[in-house]
């Protein structure tokens, strides 16, 4: 595919939320952007009030709530909506998508069949647990996959913050495509072969996003914020390697870089919710009077029945599940996280 053809047709961008309607102003920098969503009043917004999201939009968007119109315009579409509603979106994509499409997925989470898991499975292995690169694999003739990851809140990228992401794919082209659309002056774009991996990264910092908002909840400063960044950095390369990721994508922008920015900061939901579990508040009232997707909810979940298959040892992610889903205090998380006999600082290199 040449740039002559790129300029010329539009790029699709399906999910209208935070990160998909940042994504979309970025794009609409070099190319026209059709923003998908699913509900037509969220369309006649984008239309009338250049609005999505609550983020003004870039004058070459426009909205669009036909994903046939998004498959038979575009050639490159970024599918950015939460992992929950993913395989059933690329399965009601998937008649309009065809093997010359490239989808390239903005989305930090994990997937796993319904009939995969029981409310009583303790265990899942990787086969029963998909990327989302995966889903767009298994759902849809798409060949050429990839996805974006990094420290990109999306409120900083839509107040035009420096910043920078990772486009990883099989597929050199996936890469050259993504740096070509998404790169200018203020976003850096760099490629790597290891999507797994890169797909890794942006699910797992999540789990400790979660931990890192719990010790700001509790009053407690950076010395420990370092701790849990650098454990919590050991613990997802444990996890991430056992489920196919290299520890190269681990140390990098999309593994340190995410993992530093969403354990800093309060527009992190991840980080929110962790807050908030701290001050006291359980995880129904959290998620109940949250708009917005907290991906690290769900993955500690799975995570979890993941880390007791493969035997891998990750004490923050333990700790996590109990007070998610068991009832441990967050005080009590932490005294025992304190005591935990450990003494190797790096032993995965
Ligand atoms: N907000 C952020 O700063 C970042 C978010 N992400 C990831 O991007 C993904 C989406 O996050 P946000 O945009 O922040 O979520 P959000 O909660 O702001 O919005 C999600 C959007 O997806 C739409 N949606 C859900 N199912 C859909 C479907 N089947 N078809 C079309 N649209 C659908 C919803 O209507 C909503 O507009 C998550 O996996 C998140 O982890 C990644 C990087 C940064
Ligand atoms: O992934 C993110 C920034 O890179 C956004 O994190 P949250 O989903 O926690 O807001």
């Amino acid at each position: 595919m040449d740039s002559k053809m790129l300029s010329e047709k539009p790029v699709g961008v399906v999910g209208a939320g935070s990160f998909g309607t940042a994504i979309a102003n970025i794009l609409a920098e070099k190319s026209k952007v059709l923003l998908y969503a699913r509900n037509e009043s969220v369309v006649d917004h984008i239309e009338k009030k250049g609005i999505s999201s609550g983020q003004l939009l870039h004058e070459n968007v426009s909205g669009s709530n036909e994903l046939e119109e998004i498959a038979s315009k575009c050639d490159i579409i970024f599918p950015i909506v939460p992992s929950s509603n993913f395989r059933s979106l690329i399965k009601d994509f998937s008649e309009y998508l065809h093997p010359y499409h490239i989808l390239i997925h903005g989305t930090k989470g994990l997937d796993v069949s319904i009939q995969d898991e029981t409310q009583e499975s303790t265990k899942l292995n990787r086969n029963q647990v998909r990327t989302m690169s995966e889903i767009i694999q298994d759902e849809s003739l798409v060949v050429r996959v990839g996805c974006l990851a990094g420290p990109n809140l999306a409120r900083e990228l839509a107040d035009k913050q420096p910043a920078a992401t990772v486009v990883a794919s099989h597929f050199d082209e996936v890469i050259q495509a993504g740096i070509r659309l998404l790169r200018n002056d203020r976003f850096q774009v760099y490629g790597s072969q290891d999507l797994i991996g890169v797909e890794l990264c942006g699910v797992l910092k999540n789990i400790i996003a979660i931990a890192s908002g719990a010790l700001s909840g509790m009053g407690y400063g950076e010395n420990a914020r370092a701790l849990l960044i650098s454990r919590g950095m050991v613990e997802m390369i444990y996890l991430g390697r056992a489920l196919g990721g290299n520890t190269e994508a681990f140390i990098g922008l999309a593994g340190v870089g995410d993992l530093v920015a969403t354990c800093s900061s309060t527009l992190s939901r991840n980080f929110t919710v962790g807050y908030r579990l701290a001050q006291g508040e359980n995880l129904q009232q959290i998620t109940d009077s949250m708009d917005e997707t907290a991906e690290g909810i769900n993955t500690i979940r799975i995570a979890k029945k993941l880390t007791n298959f493969y035997k891998v040892r990750a004490p923050i992610l333990e700790m996590l599940h109990k007070v998610l889903f068991e009832n441990l205090t967050v005080e009590e998380a932490l005294q025992y996280l304190m005591k935990y006999p450990l003494n190797v600082d790096i032993d995965f290199l």
